[in-house]
């Protein structure tokens, strides 16, 4: 696992506008590299805008938008369309104005499936090992890309402080009792999170910096679950001077004027 780098950029304008061009840069280079790439998805506030500016610059034709396979960490379990879905977010912020291959788009399901979110995080879990390789040495694809919203408690994707997910070897799980609601979800775990390539925790606004600081210096994921989340080749915290208020000088590099 990779140490993290953290990155801070003047506010949350832009951090998201700084967010969507590393993004644009590095489905581009891994799409180079390989013809094709794996992105995972968050919801909340800094990934969706993240999502809204890559929509918004020129830049994002330089993405082969339908050789990219795209999944969520994490999904709210409820029904297709709903507003407060990250993929309901995720679609209108990007994937509706970019041609994306409608297969090659991976939402979990939600209760108007007709299944349980046991049977849809199973489900999830078996459509990660179809489209794993032998190359990947795991259930789960290496995606290329896994960028995780940052709660103000330390949650990452929905894997909340203290949870019995945090300890789930399965690839994707069911969340219930969630503390910020809905109260029912479904997560990638730890492990899969592990399975990225490159991990970038996204985070804005004084809220966040107490999580910030005990993702990156004191915490064991049990406590901060972002203190688990960490990428094979690369682990970035990429935040806004807010979020960055409560690290000790000499940790981060300032990336905006
Ligand atoms: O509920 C969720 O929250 C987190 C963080 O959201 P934010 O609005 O505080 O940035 C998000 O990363 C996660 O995907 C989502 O389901």
């Amino acid at each position: 696992m990779s140490v993290p780098s953290v990155l801070i950029h003047r506010d949350a304008d832009l951090l998201a506008k700084a967010v969507a061009a590393r993004l644009i840069t590095g489905l581009v280079d891994a799409q180079a590299a390989k013809g094709s790439a794996h992105l995972v998805l968050t919801g909340g506030g800094m990934g969706i805008s993240t999502l809204a500016e890559v929509a918004a610059t020129h830049a994002r034709d330089a993405v082969e938008w339908p050789r990219l396979d795209i999944w969520w960490g994490d999904e709210r379990f409820l029904p297709t369309g709903d507003p407060e879905r990250n993929e309901t977010g995720a679609r209108s912020a990007l994937l509706d104005h970019v041609d994306v291959d409608p297969a090659r788009v991976h939402p979990m399901k939600g209760p108007d499936s007709g299944l349980d979110a046991e049977e849809s995080a199973a489900l999830y879990a078996e459509e990660l090992r179809k489209a794993s390789r032998p190359e990947d040495h795991g259930p789960v694809p290496s995606f290329d890309i896994l960028m995780l919203g940052l709660g103000p408690d330390g949650h990452v994707a929905s894997l909340f402080p203290g949870m019995p997910a945090l300890y789930d070897e399965r690839p994707v799980v069911a969340v219930h009792g969630a503390p910020k609601p809905p109260p029912t979800r479904i997560s990638m775990t730890l492990p899969t999170l592990r399975a990225a390539r490159e991990v970038w925790v996204i985070a804005a606004g004084e809220e966040k910096a107490g999580a910030v600081r005990l993702a990156l210096q004191e915490s064991g994921p049990m406590q901060v679950p972002a203190a688990g989340a960490r990428g094979r080749s690369r682990t970035l915290f990429l935040l806004d001077r807010a979020a960055a208020s409560k690290l000790p000088p000499g940790l981060g590099r300032p990336a905006s004027p």
